[in-house]
């Protein structure tokens, strides 16, 4: 359909969830949905005929006292569709019957639902449609297992459908009306028990249902948003999951001064960051009687200032404005929202495309890397200009010592970047200096060549070797410079190689750039990787495919341990420094054994949630002068990148799944041991993960409750709050996998 404002192909898709099922499609509706320019309907499969047939169907096998129901299948008079060209046309979304109740713990219910779902589905299959949207549970209290057993058989029954489940945002809103929960007599003893609902309380169903189908690709989240928002951790949870559709109620929405709807502040905060998972959009209930046709003298986007809830139920301002909100003035809002939003951050348009992609760690010392490899490389100025800055402060202190003819030398220079910053930082310095560039990579070396003469006028002494057999021909290196870091720090060997070369560098004023780096790590949930990885451990492999860390442009995922300001608790595993104390090297003995680390955390989960697996980040300080008033640094960490090298891009995150999940609950804590290993020959690393509970004890030794409220480590009048063990992960390992030496 056309874009009504006639802007360039649209990024975002906006539909309209049609409401009452009972009337079959045709042309004309879906023409009046174009004509309010939308891009696709959400269509309701079968019609209230049905609906009438099915409760009559489980009436009179009720009266009989009959324990099964058999449900016959469609007849045409009880379907909205039919498999002709405006399904082809592939702007229509099924919807099944929302009055199914798949968890219910009436038996003939229950079964009757699920009969009816599957019918649908079929149907939906033969006809050609792609998507379906199914209704969630209605509450949390009933049988989930009956509603994830429906779902999966369903999922049996079309391979090529995709089927999202309807939930609505804000957990609350599942808290069951009285007359919705079964009484004892139908559903055969089974007494609902007390359940939780707090924000999470939706999140949790969903995590049932995914679960039980295996993380499918096919199984996805259609989100519904209303008036009541959840908290921001909540919403962090959903950022984490497949949120395919995003149904915006009209409820969502206010009036403003001039009758039109548009979202609240919060809600608007809501839409631009689900816009960066670019999910398609449905409007849902904007269709009602008695709204006014629209002035095009109003200026149409006037701001929120006073507005009144839309359907009127909560005024906030003292005159009621006249209702202009006609169906396309929400679509229009929401059309403007999305085209207005601000440009996402560097990373993101980087990464396109890479988002949760998971990337063997390179081995820029095994193997030689290729020209376009290096050319993602040099596209992040905010490392090299942080070199540059490095080398700068560095010259500068040597210079204050007194220190003449300094040497320079580059080590794994690639296709020259570095080496050009440490000529631009002397000349900027006004510092002559003699440089070296040394690399293996003899493809590498060739482009270097090139350099020398296109660039540096011949100013570089070129080296193709490995930097750890390099003579330099008389003097001392003053200042090493080299990028051989890699997600976690040290994963692409910098500690051997630099170690080996360290005997060129002058012993009393060397300098390394870098001077030292440090990894780090936090437990996470990463649904859809987990997902992926599932997905590839069908297929034989050779590779153990939980037994090696990824590189992976981390997006759909949510820090499970967070402090009280909602930032990520990252823990520091172990540092690297250069040049390495003499001592050190000599005792190694060949057996690279003072590059082992090892590291152990504790992070406190206040949410619950499921642990798929560990991400790593690097921290690395270039160069820290000797009065230690300047320093220059780079991070990967979320929460300190931006002060450290902001819109750097150069590193994604590294990734060390689990094989097995590690469900935690409320107030929890994971701890997490991680290994750096090598035998000489190659480096690998072991990882593992243990979670835990906490119990309040009494004095006399007594369990008394899990202590969700009780802070303290210690005790809280006469009770003391004690870890209790819940799981421990495999140890895992990518010895099989490591890097060689
Ligand atoms: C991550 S790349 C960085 C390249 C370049 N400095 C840049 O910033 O674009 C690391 C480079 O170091 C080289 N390298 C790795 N280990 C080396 C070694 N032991 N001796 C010489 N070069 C090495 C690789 O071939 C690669 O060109």
């Amino acid at each position: 359909m056309a874009d009504a404002e006639g802007q360039a192909p649209m990024a975002f898709f906006i539909g309209d969830h049609l409401p009452a099922p009972n009337r079959a499609l045709s042309f004309d509706i879906l023409d009046r949905a174009a004509q309010d320019a939308y891009n696709m309907i959400s269509v309701h499969i079968t019609n209230i005929n049905y609906q009438t047939k099915i409760q009559t169907i489980i009436e009179e096998t009720r009266q009989r006292g009959h324990t099964r129901v058999y449900i016959p299948g469609l007849e045409v008079e009880d379907v909205n569709l039919h498999p002709d060209d405006l399904v082809a046309s592939g702007k229509v979304i099924g919807v099944t019957s929302q009055w199914l109740e798949l968890d219910s713990l009436d038996p003939l219910v229950a079964s009757a639902s699920r009969q009816v779902l599957h019918h649908e589905i079929g149907y939906a299959g033969f006809c050609g449609l792609g998507t379906l949207l199914i209704d969630g549970p209605k509450t949390a209290q009933r049988n989930l297992a009956g509603y994830c057993q429906s779902i999966v058989q369903g999922l049996a029954i079309n391979a090529y459908l995709t089927i999202n489940i309807m939930l609505p945002a804000f957990g609350p809103s599942l808290v069951p009306e009285p007359k919705d929960i079964d009484s004892p007599s139908q559903n055969s003893g089974r007494v609902p028990p007390d359940v939780l609902y707090d924000d999470l309380t939706s999140w949790d169903i969903w995590n049932a249902i995914r679960t039980s189908a295996r993380y499918t690709q096919r199984l996805g989240l259609c989100l519904k948003i209303e008036y009541s928002l959840p908290k921001t951790h909540t919403l962090k949870r959903w950022f984490a999951e497949p949120i395919r559709y995003l149904i915006i109620d009209s409820t969502a929405f206010l009036l403003n001064v001039k009758g039109y709807p548009v979202l609240t502040k919060p809600h608007q905060r809501l839409v631009t960051q689900f816009a960066r998972r670019n999910p398609f959009y449905l409007l849902s209930n904007t269709r009602h009687a008695g709204f006014e046709p629209e002035d095009p003298a109003d200026i149409e986007f006037p701001p929120l200032g006073s507005t009144i809830r839309s359907k009127g139920a909560r005024h906030t301002v003292s005159v009621t404005p006249v209702r202009r909100d006609d169906p396309q003035s929400y679509r229009k809002y929401l059309h403007h929202h999305l085209l207005n939003l601000p440009p996402p951050p560097p990373l993101d348009s980087f990464g396109a495309g890479y988002q949760d992609y998971l990337q063997s760690p390179l081995q820029p010392l095994a193997d030689n890397l290729e020209s376009m490899t290096y050319e993602v490389f040099e596209k992040d100025p905010v490392k090299y200009n942080q070199y540059e800055k490095a080398v700068a402060l560095a010259l500068q202190d040597l210079n204050e010592q007194g220190i003449e003819d300094i040497c320079v030398a580059v080590v794994g220079a690639g296709r020259g970047p570095l080496v050009t910053r440490c000529i631009r930082a002397a000349t900027n310095a006004s510092i002559d200096i003699t440089i070296y560039a040394i690399e293996k990579n003899p493809n590498a070396y060739t482009h270097l060549m090139k350099m020398n003469r296109d660039v540096w006028g011949g100013a570089v002494t070129l080296v193709k070797t490995d930097m750890r057999k390099w003579n330099p021909p008389s003097t001392y290196v003053h200042i090493l410079v080299s990028e051989l870091l890699g997600s976690f720090a040290d994963n692409e060997l910098s500690p051997e190689c630099l170690d080996g070369v360290q005997r060129v560098l002058h012993p009393t004023v060397g300098i390394n750039i870098p001077q030292s780096y440090t990894a780090h790590y936090t437990p996470i949930m990463a649904p859809k990787i987990h997902g992926d990885l599932l997905s590839r451990a069908t297929s034989s492999n050779a590779v153990d495919i939980y037994e090696v860390p990824y590189v992976v442009m981390l997006t759909a995922i949510d820090f499970l341990s967070q402090n009280t300001a909602g930032e990520p608790n990252i823990h520091q595993a172990w540092e690297f420094k250069h040049p390495v104390p003499s001592a050190d090297l000599e005792h190694e003995g060949g057996f690279n054994d003072h590059n082992q680390r090892e590291a152990i955390a504790a992070f406190p989960i206040p949410r619950r949630g499921v642990i798929h697996g560990i991400a790593g980040y690097f921290e690395c300080v270039l160069y820290e002068n000797a009065n230690g008033t300047a320093i220059v640094e780079l991070s990967t960490r979320p929460d300190t990148i931006d002060a450290k090298s902001k819109d750097m891009i150069s590193w994604f995150a590294i990734y060390f799944p689990l094989r097995t999940p590690m469900p935690v609950p409320d107030d929890s804590e994971a701890q997490v041991s991680f290994w750096r290993h090598t035998d000489g020959r190659k480096v690998w690393y072991d990882w593992m993960v243990e979670t835990f509970s906490f119990v309040l004890t009494s004095l006399d030794g007594g369990i008394t409750s899990s202590p969700l409220t009780v802070p303290s480590q210690k005790s809280d009048g006469g009770y003391s709050r004690k870890r209790v063990p819940i799981a421990v992960s495999d140890i895992c390992s990518s010895k099989k996998n490591g890097c060689l030496m």
